[in-house]
């Protein structure tokens, strides 16, 4: 029997897991903020940023909204981070992936202040992620490694694929996955658009993390019976019935051959949206000097 695991359902026990530590640090007049900023009008990455404000108003985290005109030039940009960057009762500051041609995408990261980096892409934190001493674990990545303990998935000695090589999820994934950390200790291969023989690669795996961008590129017969499959596609795609969201895994294929896999929608996307606020309250806990548990 294939267990089907329900990313809705670990993602609403990380958000009631933060209850407690927000209560605490607002009663100790640190309420956790964090500020999104949007500069494109594509309407997937406005119903993420929706989601993530409606995420933190239900757990009592406080919000900024900041929305710039796709066209707005990249120095007003610079100026709204640098305004939250010296923002005392700002945590964590979000700048929502992909940006206009025109910004350098790099930049944007280096400008924002380590400190409030919670999606985890600056330089610094990044450097420090491979260093085996994460400030913040990139949000998509570490949902999966919830996502993985809540299945019980032991990682520790594991084969695992990564097939992906992005800065958002491909790098940190197998970065994390090769930590001597719990969620760590695995055996962990990188795929991408060139390796030669993928089937071999995945077929060799006991877990394979699909995040590659590909509609529905991994299929059951890519996999060994026994498989734990992680997807972290979301892509949309037109049908006879009209636009549906994929992921990177053919689900009905590579569900009968695996012994755990998530959907797409209701698998990871719901836990970078939980893995955020677990950041940004990490952030306000840091700030406040005061230690809450985190889930
Ligand atoms: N600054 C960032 N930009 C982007 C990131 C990121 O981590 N930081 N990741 C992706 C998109 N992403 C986060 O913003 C994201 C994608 C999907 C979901 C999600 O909840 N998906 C739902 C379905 C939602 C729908 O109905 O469309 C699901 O999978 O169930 C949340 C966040 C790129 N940009």
């Amino acid at each position: 029997m294939t267990e089907i695991i329900d990313g809705n359902d670990v993602a609403q026990d990380i958000r009631n897991g933060l209850l407690d530590g927000i209560e605490t640090l607002t009663d100790a007049g640190t309420t956790p903020c964090l500020a999104t900023v949007l500069m494109n009008d594509d309407p997937a990455s406005e119903t993420y940023v929706s989601m993530k404000h409606k995420d933190c108003e239900e757990v009592g985290i406080a919000t900024r909204d900041i929305e710039l005109d796709p066209e707005t030039p990249a120095e007003e940009l610079f100026d709204t981070i640098d305004e939250l960057n010296a923002d005392p009762e700002v945590h964590g500051i979000l700048v929502q992936m992909p940006l206009p041609d025109h910004v350098d995408e790099r930049e944007v990261l280096r400008s924002i202040d380590p400190a409030k980096d919670v999606d985890g892409f600056h330089p610094e934190n990044v450097g420090r992620l491979v260093a085996g001493n994460a400030r913040y674990k990139p949000c998509t990545p570490h949902g999966v490694q919830k996502l993985l303990a809540a299945a019980d998935v032991e990682t520790e000695g594991a084969e695992a694929v990564v097939v992906g090589r992005s800065n958002i999820v491909g790098k940190p994934m197998a970065n994390l996955l090769i930590q001597k950390d719990e969620g760590g200790n695995a055996t962990t291969t990188v795929c991408h658009s060139r390796t030669e023989d993928l089937a071999e690669k995945t077929r060799a795996a006991d877990i394979v993390i699909a995040a590659a961008g590909v509609p529905e590129m991994i299929t059951g017969e890519m996999l060994s019976e026994g498989t734990v499959v992680i997807d972290v596609g979301i892509n949309r795609v037109e049908t006879d019935e009209g636009s549906e969201l994929v992921g990177d895994v053919d689900y009905d294929s590579a569900k009968e051959k695996a012994s755990a896999i998530t959907p797409v929608p209701g698998g990871v996307g719901p836990m970078t949206r939980a893995m955020l606020l677990w950041n940004t309250v990490k952030s306000a806990s840091d700030v406040a000097e005061i230690d809450v548990d985190l889930p």
